[in-house]
């Protein structure tokens, strides 16, 4: 289960507007990804454009061997079942109830009979901790469950790659970290390949196998965890510990005379590595890596007391 999704060269533009120009990034099979960026540098474009909702000016996005950017109509038909998509607001439909809502794509895209219907919904919604709320309109329910019953229906066909967009926009910091476990549980689960668009540092702090930045209009970096959080390239350090000394500004770039007025102030030291968030049963996960192996293996030193659950357990590479 979860498959790689290889993309080269992308570019989206519209009109004369350049959205980003040559992504290339692999999204490994079966690991969580998350994309950062500043407001408007296209990270919902580029979701878009991965299901191939938005065409791509050029470029390539491979899924088994199907380039989806430039495919026949009825192939992007097969290909987009293997997806399952999060939007920012759940998309639920408001007269219907969670339990309809998430039945609904069984019910347009299978021929399942009604009792195999309820055996998939009903394992969906105990996945995300929604038995009994199937009665429940979208109205009646809180946020944090709306986000839950939005993705109970992208799980019910099965996906091999999911793909969630700003699943914290509106929630507060403890609904966060429970959406967070429920990612971190749910891809051990149904090893599918995840890709996370997100504003929330902690989220992309603690969450991911890798992070992805997007930044005037190109890709700064895209790679492991650990890379992006012990990189010292301005841009990355800024945004990933959320600084206001560097080169990102209040809408963008910062002009001259601001990165003027900034000569001789240092970036601030990295803060230390979090540990990644666990599976809350211990199960093993496919992207899952030692704490500090990516340091490691590239004779990197973190900040000190990286990947700390406490003081005494501090591992330096
Ligand atoms: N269908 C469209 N037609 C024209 N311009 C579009 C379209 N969709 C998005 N854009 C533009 O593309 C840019 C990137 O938008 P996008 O929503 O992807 O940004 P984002 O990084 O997800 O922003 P945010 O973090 O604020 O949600 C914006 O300038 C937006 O106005």
């Amino acid at each position: 289960m979860g498959v790689e999704v290889v993309v080269e060269g992308l570019t989206k533009k519209f009109g004369s507007q350049t959205i980003w120009n040559d992504v290339t990034l692999t999204l490994p099979a079966g690991e969580i990804s998350v994309m950062l960026g500043p407001s408007g540098t296209g990270k919902s474009v580029f979701l878009k454009t991965l299901i191939g909702l938005l065409k791509p000016n050029s470029g390539h996005v491979f899924i088994e061997g199907v380039d989806i950017a430039n495919c026949k109509e009825k192939e992007l038909y097969e290909i987009r079942k293997l997806f399952g998509v999060l939007f920012q607001d759940g998309a639920m439909f408001g007269s219907m109830d969670l339990y309809d809502n998430v039945a609904f794509p069984l019910r347009e895209h299978t021929r399942k009979s009604e009792s195999e219907i309820r055996t998939i919904v009903m394992d969906k919604m105990e996945l995300t901790g929604l038995v009994g709320a199937e009665r429940k309109l979208p109205g009646e329910i809180s946020g944090g469950m709306r986000k839950r019953a939005g993705l109970a229906r992208a799980l019910v066909l099965d996906p091999e790659i999911l793909l969630i967009d700003e699943p914290d926009s509106g929630l507060d910091p403890v609904r966060t970290s429970y959406i967070n476990q429920l990612f971190i549980d749910l891809n051990a689960q149904i090893d599918a390949t995840f890709l996370i668009v997100t504003h929330d540092i902690n989220t992309a702090r603690r969450v991911p196998d890798n992070i992805g930045l997007l930044y005037h209009k190109h890709l700064a970096m895209f790679g492991p965890r650990e890379m992006l959080l012990t990189s010292e390239e301005p841009v990355v350090a800024q945004f990933l510990n959320a600084q206001t000394v560097g080169p990102i500004g209040m809408s963008e770039e910062k002009d001259a005379d601001e990165l003027a007025s900034e000569a001789g102030i240092a970036m601030p030291a990295l803060p230390p590595v979090p540990l990644q968030l666990e599976t809350s049963d211990g199960r093993p996960r496919r992207g899952q890596r030692d704490p500090g192996a990516w340091c490691r293996d590239n004779g990197v030193t973190p900040p000190p007391g990286s990947f700390a659950r406490d003081a005494d357990q501090a591992v330096t590479a």
